[in-house]
């Protein structure tokens, strides 16, 4: 029976989010953003590890493990289930990319080549178990796998230099990319070490670059990447609206 891992890539500076804090840590409703992400990740019951994956030098974490630590009568109760499941790698890179397969050869000695990892983003704490659920029941069958993504819903401009529309883009079945992307810890790690784009932004790329379809599974226009400063705001309404529902 194949098993269902989490890797969270972590190891970012936020370069775009102009903090001296990298974004993962920065507060969220009063927590480390990156502690909602891994919640809602270990909350699912079908995952059996969550495997954060930070840079050598990440001074922060502390953060994260303060705050599980609360006492009981303060603690959150997904904790538990995090404690239990939470695994902690300090292998990051200079790309996502790289961190990601740093990450999936420090767990090949302990995975099957055929056990699910779902990758997901560190910066993407509005994630609901739901969607998660979602994208294991579509997928666990699936040859390739697949990925959380979301229809193009806006007309679609390219700027030429000087920032004027250079050409309207069709936007028919164009899809927004999200995490989690899930694939077989074999495949994954093999595409992502043969991909010769380091570049890659998504693991589905470097399943294309093998010539591979992954599918796209309906997400959540509330998963959003927490990517500039304006985004934290509206992280926070879409975790509000998500315990106050
Ligand atoms: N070398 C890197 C770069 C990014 N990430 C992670 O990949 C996720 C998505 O990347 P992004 O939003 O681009 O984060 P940053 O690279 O930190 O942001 P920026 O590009 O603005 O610097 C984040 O959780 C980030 O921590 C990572 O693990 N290792
Ligand atoms: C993986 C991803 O979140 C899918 O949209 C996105 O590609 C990450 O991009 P980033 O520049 O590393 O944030």
């Amino acid at each position: 029976m194949s098993r269902f891992i989490a890797l969270l890539p972590a190891a970012g500076s936020g370069s775009r989010m102009a903090s001296s804090t990298p974004k993962q840590y920065l507060p969220l409703l009063g927590e480390p953003l990156m502690l909602h992400t891994l919640r809602a990740l270990a909350t699912v019951a079908q995952i059996e590890q969550v495997v954060v994956v930070l840079s050598p030098e990440d001074e922060w974490f502390d953060l994260v493990e303060t705050a599980l630590a609360a006492p009981g009568d303060h603690a959150h109760p997904g904790h538990a289930a995090l404690a239990q499941k939470l695994r902690v790698l300090r292998c990051g890179g200079a790309s996502r990319a790289e961190t990601v397969r740093n990450g999936l050869r420090e767990l090949a000695s302990t995975l099957d080549a055929a056990d699910w990892v779902l990758v997901h983003d560190a910066a993407r704490p509005c994630l609901q178990a739901g969607d998660v659920i979602r994208l294991i029941d579509s997928l666990q069958s699936d040859p390739v796998g697949g990925l959380l993504a979301v229809p193009v819903a806006d007309t679609l401009k390219r700027a030429d230099a000087a920032e004027r529309v250079a050409t309207t883009v069709s936007r028919e079945q164009l899809w927004r990319a999200q995490t989690p992307q899930m694939f077989r810890h074999g495949a994954l790690l093999a595409a992502l070490s043969s991909c010769a784009d380091s570049n890659i932004t998504d693991e589905a790329s470097a399943l294309e670059a093998q010539g591979l379809a992954p599918r796209l599974i309906m997400g959540s226009e509330r998963n959003i990447k927490v990517t500039y400063p304006a985004d934290l705001a509206l992280a926070t309404l879409y975790l509000q609206a998500a315990t106050s529902a």
